[in-house]
C-alpha cells in the first residue's frame, strides 16, 4: 500500500467468499478487504472502518448495489454498519447463514489439516431450520457510563444502549432497558430450564476487585484467581458470544468463586435493586447495594461478541483518535475476567438445567451451553460416538458440570469408570451434586494440562470440549500418548478446531466423522464435533 490509510474511504466492491470472523473477502486496488454486512456475490459500496496498513483492511457494506438472493431484511436492529458485533449474519436466510459457516469450516480444514471434506452445518437438533432468533439462554451485557445496559459496538469498548437483540429467548430482556444499572458493571442474564430468569450484576472491575465489598479475605479471592487461571477465552457463545464468542459475547468466560463447594451462591436479591434515581450513588466504592452478593466465577460461556477478542478495537466512524491499543484491549479483557463481586438482582443466581432427563443446578454466571438445545444435542452425539460398553473407561476433559460425563457414565455402568476434569471449582461442585447417583464418575477440579500428565492408563474413549482457544499441542500430545481408541473433540472456533485436528492427525489418528451445528444463529459462530480414531 502507498502508506496512506484508507480509513473512511468508500468504494464499490464485488464480494467473494466468506472469511472466518463474519465477513466476506473482496479485492480493491490490489488489497484484500474484509467486508461485513454483505454476502458472497453482492456488489456493495464499502466504507473502510479499519486500516492498520499492510495487505488488508476492514470495511462495512453501507449500501447494497446488487443484492444476493440469500439476503433478507436484517432480523437485528442493533448490528449492521457501525453497530454491534454479535449478529454478523442477521441479513441472510438461516440456510444461507449455515452455508456461510460450512464454507468457513471447509476452508479451515483444507488450509490447516489439508482435509478436503464437504461440511454440512445442521440446525441444533430440535431447533427449526428456518429460524435464527430466540435461541440464547445466556447473555452478558455491558453497562455504559449512563447506567444503561447494551451491547458492545463491533471491535470497540463502547456500548450501544439498545437491547433489541433477536438472539435471546423470549422474556430474557424484558424490563432491563427500563432501569439504570451500575456504570461499568456487566449484567448476566440467564433464563434457565425451568423458564426462571436470573439477573446478576457483576460489579465494575475496579470496584469488584479482590477483597471487594465483602470484606472476604484475600485468601478467598486468591483462590478464585488461582482457579481462574485455567480459563480460556470464553468461549462460546458469548452474545458477544463472540463466538461462543467472545462473548461474543465473545469475551467468552473457573474459580471457587469464593464460595464453598455446594454453596447455593448468593442469597436472593430480595427484589429489585433500586435504580440510581432512587438514591443509589453509582460508581466505584458502592458497597451498600441491597440484594445477594457473591464472588464471580467463570465468565459466561457466551457473552455478546463485540469482535474484540479478535484483536484490538477499531476507530469509531469518523474518528480514529483514542482507539484502544492491543495492550489496552488485552487489559480490558483481563479486567473483565478478574475477580468481581456479583449481585443477584432477580432470581436466585442458581440456574436449573436438564439434559437427558438429568437435572443440574449451576451458577447462572458460570458456563452452560448458550443455545437452549445445545447441551442435549451435543451430549447425544457424544454418547453415540464414544461407543462405550459396560465396564469401559472414559475421560471427560474440560467437563464443566459434567454434562458429557453423565452420558459416558451411564454407558460404562458401575463396573466402568469416568474421570472428568474441570478447572472451575463451582462447576465441579455443581457436577458432584448432579451426578451423586453415579459414584463411578471421578470429577476433579484441576487444569487439564496438569491433570493429564499424571494419567497414563489408557481410556477407551475421551471427550474434550476446550475453550475457544482449543486444547493445543501439550494437551493433545499427552492425550494421544495415552492412546484412547476414540476421541470426541468439540470446538466452537473453526480455526482452533482445525489446528487441534491437525495435531491428532500428526499423532496418527484419522478423522472418521464430523458434524457441525449452527449453535449460534445470526452470528458467524459454529460448533464442530469430530470423532477421531486410531
Ligand atoms: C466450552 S466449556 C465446556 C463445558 C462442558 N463440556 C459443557 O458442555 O458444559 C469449557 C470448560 O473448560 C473449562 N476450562 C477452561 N480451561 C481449562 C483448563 N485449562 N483445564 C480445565 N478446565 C478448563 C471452563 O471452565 C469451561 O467449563
Amino acid at each position: 500500500m502507498s502508506g496512506t490509510s484508507w480509513y473512511g474511504r468508500t468504494f464499490e466492491i464485488r464480494l467473494g467468499p466468506p472469511g472466518h470472523g463474519g465477513f466476506c473477502v473482496g479485492r480493491h486496488e490490489g488489497r484484500v478487504v474484509f467486508v461485513r454486512h454483505g454476502l458472497p456475490g453482492e456488489l456493495v459500496r464499502a466504507l473502510v472502518t479499519e486500516d492498520r496498513g499492510g495487505s488488508f483492511c476492514r470495511a462495512d457494506a453501507v449500501e447494497i448495489l446488487e443484492a444476493s438472493v440469500d439476503r433478507v431484511p436484517s432480523t437485528c436492529p442493533v448490528s449492521g454498519p457501525g453497530g454491534a458485533g454479535c449478529c454478523d449474519f442477521a441479513h441472510a436466510t438461516p440456510a444461507a447463514q449455515r452455508a456461510l459457516k460450512a464454507a468457513v469450516v471447509e476452508e479451515q480444514l483444507r488450509r490447516v489439516t489439508r482435509i478436503e471434506r464437504e461440511v454440512v452445518v445442521e440446525p441444533v437438533a430440535g431447533y427449526p431450520a428456518d429460524a435464527s432468533t430466540g435461541w440464547r439462554t445466556r447473555v452478558r451485557l455491558p453497562v455504559d457510563a449512563e447506567g444503561r445496559a447494551g451491547m458492545h459496538r463491533y471491535r470497540s469498548a463502547s456500548v450501544i444502549p439498545d437491547l433489541r437483540c433477536p438472539q435471546p429467548v423470549p422474556r430474557a430482556m424484558d424490563g432491563l432497558a427500563d432501569r439504570l444499572w451500575t456504570p461499568g458493571a456487566d449484567l448476566v442474564v440467564t433464563v434457565d430450564g425451568d423458564g426462571v430468569r436470573h439477573v446478576v450484576e457483576v460489579a465494575p472491575a475496579e470496584t469488584g476487585g479482590r477483597g471487594g465489598r465483602s470484606g472476604r479475605g484475600g485468601g478467598r479471592a486468591g483462590r478464585a484467581a488461582e482457579d481462574r487461571r485455567g480459563r480460556g477465552s470464553a468461549d462460546r457463545g458469548s452474545a458477544g458470544h463472540g463466538g461462543r464468542g467472545r462473548g461474543g459475547a465473545d469475551g467468552e468466560r473457573p474459580g471457587s468463586s469464593g464460595r464453598g463447594a455446594g454453596d447455593s451462591g448468593s442469597g436472593r436479591a430480595g427484589g429489585s435493586r433500586p435504580g440510581r434515581a432512587e438514591g443509589f450513588p453509582a460508581g466505584p466504592g458502592r458497597r451498600d447495594r441491597p440484594g445477594g452478593e457473591r464472588r464471580g466465577d467463570e465468565p459466561l460461556a457466551a457473552p455478546f461478541d463485540s469482535g474484540s477478542a479478535s484483536g484490538g478495537s477499531v476507530p469509531e466512524p469518523g474518528g480514529g483518535e483514542g482507539v484502544p491499543s492491543r495492550r489496552q484491549a488485552m487489559a480490558r479483557r483481563a479486567a473483565a475476567h478478574a475477580d468481581r463481586v456479583e449481585y443477584v438482582i432477580e432470581g436466585t443466581g442458581r440456574a436449573v438445567e436438564y439434559v437427558a432427563g438429568r437435572r443440574w443446578e449451576v451458577s447462572s454466571t458460570g458456563f452452560w451451553q448458550a443455545h437452549r438445545l445445545a447441551a442435549q444435542c451435543y451430549s447425544d452425539v457424544v454418547a453415540d460416538w464414544a461407543g462405550l460398553s459396560p465396564g469401559a473407561r472414559a475421560w471427560d476433559l474440560y467437563s464443566g458440570a459434567g454434562v458429557f460425563a453423565a452420558r459416558l457414565a451411564e454407558a460404562v455402568g458401575r463396573t466402568g469408570a469416568v474421570l472428568a476434569v474441570e478447572s472451575a471449582r463451582p462447576a465441579v461442585a455443581d457436577g458432584h451434586a448432579a451426578l451423586r447417583d453415579l459414584p463411578w464418575v471421578d470429577l476433579r477440579a484441576d487444569r487439564v494440562e496438569r491433570w493429564i500428565g499424571a494419567h497414563t492408563v489408557t481410556p477407551d474413549a475421551v471427550v474434550l470440549d476446550p475453550p475457544r482457544a482449543g486444547a493445543g499441542r501439550d494437551v493433545i500430545t499427552a492425550l494421544t500418548a495415552a492412546a484412547p481408541d476414540r476421541i470426541v473433540h468439540i470446538g466452537c472456533d473453526p480455526a482452533s478446531f482445525a489446528r487441534d485436528l491437525a495435531l491428532y492427525i500428526e499423532a496418527g489418528y484419522r478423522l472418521s466423522a464430523l458434524r457441525a451445528f449452527d449453535a449460534f444463529p445470526s452470528t458467524h459462530h459454529v460448533e464442530c464435533l469430530a470423532l477421531l480414531e486410531r
